[in-house]
């Protein structure tokens, strides 16, 4: 779409130049030097440091786009004993992120431009990524009354994303309008494909491992039949739709079949659907409780065929910190939601990149270039070339590390993949020619305590 977001301002103007030394754009080729200047990309091949300037060793690892997420839980404003913007933002810059998507189901919730403002400008302050705020689609997420989507858009935020991600918007008369009101503004609706008459009381895939463990079980239904009435619904009002967190075999039928038709559709898998199944939840941990749920080994196996193939878009985290009261309690009442965004990038090297489903261009593509364009984001996902805005990460692929919740740069410590060994991480991500973080630690940590 031809939505631009505007160029980010305060903290994160560049100061001065950076030379990133010794790296392989895309992995390719034999390693060359990145002069970054004024925030854009100067020269590229074999450069001299100039005076002043700070310098990168990219220790010959991959120089790629900085990634960005179309979707994550940043949980302020109201829930910043869980999440702030601050720690959020380091965890992205951490994990080699330089643009985020924040879902809107925050107290209040973001259905004004107020909230909305409020995220971005915050988000600039901060100054580690740019995060850019999704409006909610209806009034408090209720999914009758459509929020004024106009007015977002036409905020400092140009809210340009809308989702009531958390709720399906399930209504089809609603979904109808919805899409019909977001195209006249050149704007996206990101559905939670979630028919809530089949879900009710659900906490877990719809299948022999809930049965066993007596869970109520979520039906792949529930996904499949929202993901083909909104392709015909957004095929009828000449609207973009996009589908958020796919986890089903039949979703990525639906969505092969619409792309075919030429439905404008696009869609996202997160990472932990990538890599977990239902197996997980033998011992009732509520850290594997997830919406959508993880499903079954097979389906694991069409998600990873599917993003490879380009019928899934893009890799977005659905990153949701949740503090230990909510999340540490019996299976049926835990909150469901993990942590996802220091753990992305090693895990879809372990689920795409080393199996041959993607070399490091298609890793580019689904973690940078085509949310960028999904978000019309003008200045993020571009190519690494000179004049291109220097929104970099530089990816130590063989780094090995062990994930411990309580050392992730967010506050909430809920990961899946606690005590994991993981092979990759952001050696260094620049936004706008800025070191944002370094070996995975964010820039600036003053910012992130929430006490
Ligand atoms: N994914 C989740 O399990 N939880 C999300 C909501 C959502 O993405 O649907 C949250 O806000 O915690
Ligand atoms: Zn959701
Ligand atoms: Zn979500």
């Amino acid at each position: 779409m031809s939505a631009t977001k505007r160029e980010g301002g305060g903290q994160t103007e560049p100061s001065e130049s950076v030379l990133i030394r010794n790296v392989r754009p895309y992995g390719e080729g034999s390693p060359v030097d990145v002069l970054v200047r004024d925030g854009v990309i100067a020269e590229i091949g074999s450069a001299p440091a100039p005076d002043g300037a700070e310098v990168v060793d990219g220790g010959g690892h991959v120089l790629l786009p900085g990634l960005v997420d179309l979707h994550v839980h940043l949980r302020e404003p109201g829930r910043e004993d869980a999440e702030t913007i601050a720690s959020g933002s380091a965890a992205a810059a951490a994990g080699g992120f330089t643009a985020v998507f924040a879902m809107p189901n925050t107290d209040p919730v973001a259905d004004t431009a107020l909230v909305c403002d409020h995220v971005w400008r915050r988000g600039q302050e901060v100054g580690l990524v740019d995060v850019h705020p999704v409006g909610a689609v209806t009034v408090g997420q209720k999914g009758e009354r459509l929020a004024e989507m106009g007015i977002m858009a036409a905020g400092e935020a140009r809210v340009r994303i809308f989702s009531d991600d958390g709720f399906c918007v399930s209504d089809p008369l609603v979904m109808r309008r919805a899409l019909e009101y977001a195209s006249g503004l050149g704007a996206l609706i990101a559905q939670h494909a979630e028919d809530p008459r089949l879900t009710c009381g659900a906490c877990a895939h719809e299948g022999p491992t809930a049965a066993r463990l007596g869970l109520t079980g979520w039906p792949r239904s529930a996904e499949d039949s929202i993901v083909a009435r909104d392709a015909i619904l957004a095929r009828d009002a000449n609207a973009r739709v996009h589908i958020c967190h796919v986890s089903t075999a039949g979703s990525v039928s639906v969505l092969r079949w619409a792309k075919e038709q030429g439905i404008a559709i696009t869609a996202e898998v997160t990472p932990h659907h990538l890599l977990l199944d239902d197996s997980r939840l033998e011992d009732y941990d509520p850290v594997y409780k997830v919406n959508p749920p993880l499903r079954e080994e097979s389906d694991v196996a069409v998600l990873r065929r599917a993003l490879a193939d380009g019928v899934i878009d893009a890799v977005a985290t659905d990153h949701a910190p949740h503090a230990a009261h909510d999340k540490d309690r019996e299976f049926a009442l835990a909150r469901p939601g993990m942590l996802g965004l220091e753990t992305s990038l090693p895990i879809i090297l372990e689920t795409m990149l080393r199996p041959g489903l993607l070399d490091w261009r298609g890793v580019a593509r689904a973690m940078s270039e085509k949310p960028a364009q999904i978000a019309g984001l003008a200045d993020h996902g571009r190519p690494i070339a000179v004049g291109e805005p220097a929104n970099l990460v530089v990816v130590d692929p063989d780094f090995e590390w062990t994930v411990r919740g309580s050392e992730l740069a967010s506050i909430a410590t809920n990961t899946p993949f606690e005590g994991m060994r993981l092979r990759g991480r952001a050696a260094a991500t620049l936004l706008r020619g800025r070191i944002t973080a370094r070996d995975g630690q964010a820039a600036r940590q003053e910012e992130r305590s929430w006490t």
